[in-house]
This record gives C-alpha cells, sequence and structure tokens, in this order.
C-alpha cells in the first residue's frame, strides 16, 4: 500500500539506487522517499554520499543500478526542467546581476516587460535590489550565492536541491539564505538540501536524511532523527563523534 501511495502523490523517490566505481558502491540507497511539505535536509559525515545522492536525484548521475521516481515515473526531461539546483559555489555568468537572471527567463520565452518585472521582484526577494547593475562576479559570497538562489527559483522549479550552499557563509549571510529557503518552501517548492551545519538543519528540516558510507542510515521527522536518532551512526555524528 506504501508503494502505491507514495508512487502516487507528488513524491521523489530513490528505488535501489546505485552508483558504483572501480567495482565499489559509492552510494547504495534501498528506498528512499521524499513526500512530505517541508525541507528535507542530508546530514552526514563526509564522502558519506550526499552529493551524489543529489546528483542522481536532479538527474545529474544516471545511476549504475535502480531509479529515481518522480510522481510514479522514472525520472524523466520533463521532471528535470521542473528541477533546480545550487551549489556550493555559485557558478555566475560574467554579467550583470539583472543579466544573470534575464538569461534565465529568456529561456522560458517571456516577453521583455514581464522580465523586467520578475527581475526586480526576485531582486527584492533576494535583497539585491540596490546589486542589479553589478557584475555578477564582484558580489561577496553571500550575495553570489543569493543570486545562485534567485536563478534557480526564476525556473518556477517545483524541487530546489541545494548543496551545502551556506557553508562558505558567516551566520548572517547564512540567516539570509535559510529565510529564502524557508519561504521557497512555504511557496509549495520542494527543498532538499545537503549541509554539515546541525543548527541549520534543526532550524529548516522538516525531515532529516542521515547518511554514511553511501547508505541512508535513517530518515525522518526531523525532531525525532535529531533528538532522538534511532542508529548508532546517527548519534555519533548528532554527538560530534568521528564515524569512518
Ligand atoms: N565521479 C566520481 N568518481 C569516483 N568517485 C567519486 C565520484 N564522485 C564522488 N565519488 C566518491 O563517492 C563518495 C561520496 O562522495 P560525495 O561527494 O557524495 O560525498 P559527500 O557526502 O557529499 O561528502 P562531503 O560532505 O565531503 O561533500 C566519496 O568517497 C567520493 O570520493
Amino acid at each position: 500500500m506504501r508503494d502505491l501511495v507514495s508512487d502516487m502523490t507528488n513524491c521523489l523517490r530513490a528505488r535501489d539506487l546505485q552508483v558504483r566505481s572501480n567495482g565499489k558502491a559509492l552510494l547504495d540507497v534501498h528506498d528512499l522517499t521524499l513526500d512530505g511539505p517541508g525541507p528535507t535536509l542530508i546530514l552526514g559525515p563526509n564522502g558519506a554520499g550526499k552529493s551524489l545522492l543529489l546528483r542522481c536525484l536532479h538527474g545529474l548521475i544516471s545511476p549504475d543500478r535502480g531509479q529515481v521516481v518522480q510522481d510514479g515515473t522514472p525520472l524523466n526531461a520533463y521532471h528535470k526542467a521542473r528541477q533546480a539546483m545550487v551549489f556550493q559555489r555559485p557558478v555566475l555568468l560574467r554579467r550583470s546581476v539583472a543579466a544573470n537572471l534575464d538569461f534565465v527567463l529568456k529561456r522560458q520565452n517571456m516577453s521583455r516587460t514581464g522580465r523586467k518585472d520578475r527581475i526586480v521582484e526576485l531582486l527584492t526577494e533576494g535583497g539585491l535590489e540596490d546589486k542589479s547593475r553589478q557584475s555578477a562576479r564582484s558580489l561577496s559570497g553571500g550575495e553570489a550565492q543569493r543570486l545562485a538562489i534567485l536563478r534557480a527559483l526564476a525556473l518556477n522549479p517545483e524541487t530546489l536541491f541545494l548543496d551545502e550552499p551556506t557553508s562558505a557563509l558567516d551566520p548572517s549571510a547564512t540567516q539570509m539564505i535559510e529565510r529564502m529557503v524557508l519561504r521557497a518552501s512555504s511557496r509549495g517548492v520542494r527543498i532538499v538540501m545537503v549541509t554539515h551545519d546541525i543548527g541549520q538543519a534543526r532550524r529548516l528540516a522538516a525531515d532529516v536524511v542521515m547518511m554514511q558510507g553511501g547508505h541512508v542510515v535513517e530518515h525522518g521527522p526531523a525532531k525525532q532523527v535529531l533528538d532522538v536518532p534511532g542508529s548508532e551512526a546517527s548519534r555519533r555524528y548528532l554527538a560530534g563523534g568521528l564515524v569512518t
């Protein structure tokens, strides 16, 4: 029954997913279903397979085995066009802030007036109203990451993947990004985000995926996983212990 329900409602699912290299499974996820309304935060030590999982879910990597299923259908171009991804280090065009957004909007065949209005809306959303004409390459780290998120949001994604978007940012820049993420989530964008920041997981997550050694060791409501971890690996990671 669970299988049927999760395949037919709006949900993203990794089924029997494996990524292998040199005969070794780097990622081995038996069954992971993301169907809750709030942000999903993925935690785990370095090399746990968090980024690989994100890339598979976004269709950037084809798994060696298994599949990603969106709404009951194997991930396809239609689904991918409704996903966006933000990386740890934003990759921006050598153009102005506004032109970076315009580039994405043009590809959606928006009219010139429509694009102009949408750019103002996006810049306001990211607190970059006064940076419109500045070169994107001259933005601070926090501003650049906000622009990267705005560019992703300009695609009107149903799902937004974020891979450690605040790892290089100070607390105030982090807070601005977290607010953007929460606003996007409250507008119905599915958020799937990797972080090493346990405090951030507490602030943002509705559900938490704990990974280790390429496996999902635990997935559940944030409060449960973070406060009463059900696996030894989660307990040690959350306690700040070394997990090998
Ligand atoms: N293209 C690749 N070729 C070979 N091995 C890879 C490749 N990409 C990732 N790996 C390996 O897969 C494992 C998982 O990598 P991944 O980047 O997913 O970890 P992570 O949990 O995101 O780590 P971190 O927190 O350090 O970013 C690592 O051992 C990594 O070296």
